[in-house]
């Protein structure tokens, strides 16, 4: 390899991408930062301060932020895209020119593209056919990020090259890279558990204990698990960082911007308020959507992700979703061990022919 230092482009201002900008940095990376408003560009190059997203971090100083995609884009090795995902293809197309096959390009972004529910790294692929694609997903509250709290991510890619060049590029001794090749278990589990932050949030803010957060994170496991495998992903990867890892930060704080929507709720906001409040996107409110269509479309039962579009847009009241959940169907712990088939057999035997 040569002793250039790597060029990193980093498409999006938001905390988790100007985080991740500074790392590579400091890592010694020639990192150039891509976002759409000129004065937050100015602000980062002339006080290396991001104002409007994380304003209390000192970035890197050799961070360079501009509107221009060709500055930012020119040379690159490795490109992260750090956009919601309503916007990502937009972006992507608008980057399109300046990409090549030879670069490494990674989507950091937890969301669904409701037309074909597709996931980000489906987006690059179809946007540029290159080979070197990946994602990067975890429990990786960006505000913590900045502070340099002890945090480990997932690359994931089924590129050796991929992985290995963004475990090179962002780890350092507070950031943590693991890799994995389920590309799209990792992407789905960061997807996913933005549902559940959003119930877990409106729960605490209901009054709602711990055994009930910790009911809510293990069932939301279980129906995770049990989508990702109607969608052909590897469950396992749901044990892993970007599942249980992710699922159990964004369900138990409230830097977490799912979890502080479902706050909202639960202290009464409606969801246009609560969204209005939060004043950043939320994945989880669309994503709760498709999931919950897709679900319904592909037979996978996830009482949940129901129950929280209900609340979400149906107006059914969130405590009465809750008493409704508790007292559905009795059924099995751990689907892999004992099957939901089973105990529901049991019942039909046991209710027999004098039930
Ligand atoms: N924040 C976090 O803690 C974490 C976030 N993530 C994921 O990473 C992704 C990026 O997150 P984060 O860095 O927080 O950023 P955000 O998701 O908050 O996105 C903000 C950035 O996207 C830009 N943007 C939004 N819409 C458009 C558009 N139509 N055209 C161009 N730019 C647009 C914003 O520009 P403007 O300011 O001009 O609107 C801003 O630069 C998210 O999707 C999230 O799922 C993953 C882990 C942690
Ligand atoms: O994904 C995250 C932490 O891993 C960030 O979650 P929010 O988008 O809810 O802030």
């Amino acid at each position: 390899m040569s002793d250039e230092p790597m060029r990193v482009a980093v498409l999006g201002g938001g905390s988790f991408g100007t985080a991740l900008a500074s790392i590579a940095a400091d890592n010694g990376a020639r990192v150039r930062q891509w976002l759409r408003d000129p004065d937050l560009a100015a602000q980062i190059n002339r006080e290396h301060r991001n104002g409007r997203y994380l304003p209390d971090y000192a970035i890197n100083p050799a961070v360079v932020a501009s509107t221009v995609m060709a500055e930012v884009l020119e040379g690159a090795d490795l490109v992260l895209v750090a956009i919601p995902s309503k916007a990502f293809r937009d972006v992507v197309r608008q980057a399109r020119p300046w990409l090549h096959a030879g670069q490494i390009l990674v989507s950091t972004t937890k969301g669904i593209q409701e037309e074909g529910f597709k996931l980000m790294s489906r987006i690059l692929e179809e946007e540029t056919g290159f080979p070197h694609i990946g994602v990067i997903s975890g429990p990786n509250l960006a505000t913590e990020i900045a502070q340099k709290q002890l945090t480990a991510t997932v690359i994931a890619s089924d590129d050796p090259e991929t992985r290995t060049r963004v475990q090179t590029a962002l780890g350092c001794d507070y950031f943590r890279v693991y890799a994995s090749n389920d590309r799209y278990g990792v992407e789905l589990g960061g997807a996913l558990k933005n549902i559940y932050a959003i119930a877990a949030g409106m729960a605490a803010a209901l009054g709602m204990g711990e055994n009930t957060r910790s009911m809510l994170m293990t069932r939301a496991l279980a129906e995770m698990s049990r989508f990702a495998v109607d969608q052909g992903a590897n469950p396992m990867t749901f044990l892993g960082l970007a599942g249980v890892g992710d699922l159990i930060v964004t369900c138990s704080s409230s830097l977490s911007r799912n979890y502080r929507v479902g706050q909202a709720l639960g202290e009464g906001s409606t969801l246009d308020e609560a969204v209005e409040a939060l004043g950043q996107v939320a994945e989880g409110v669309n994503t709760v959507r498709l999931v919950r269509d897709k679900a319904r479309e592909d037979g996978v039962y996830m009482p949940l992700a129901e129950g929280l579009y209900q609340v979400l847009f149906e107006g059914v009241p969130a405590q009465e979703m809750a008493r409704m959940l508790m007292l559905g169907e009795q059924s099995s712990d751990v689907e892999f061990i004992l099957s939901r088939e089973d105990v529901r057999q049991a019942h039909r035997d046991d209710e027999g022919p004098h039930g």
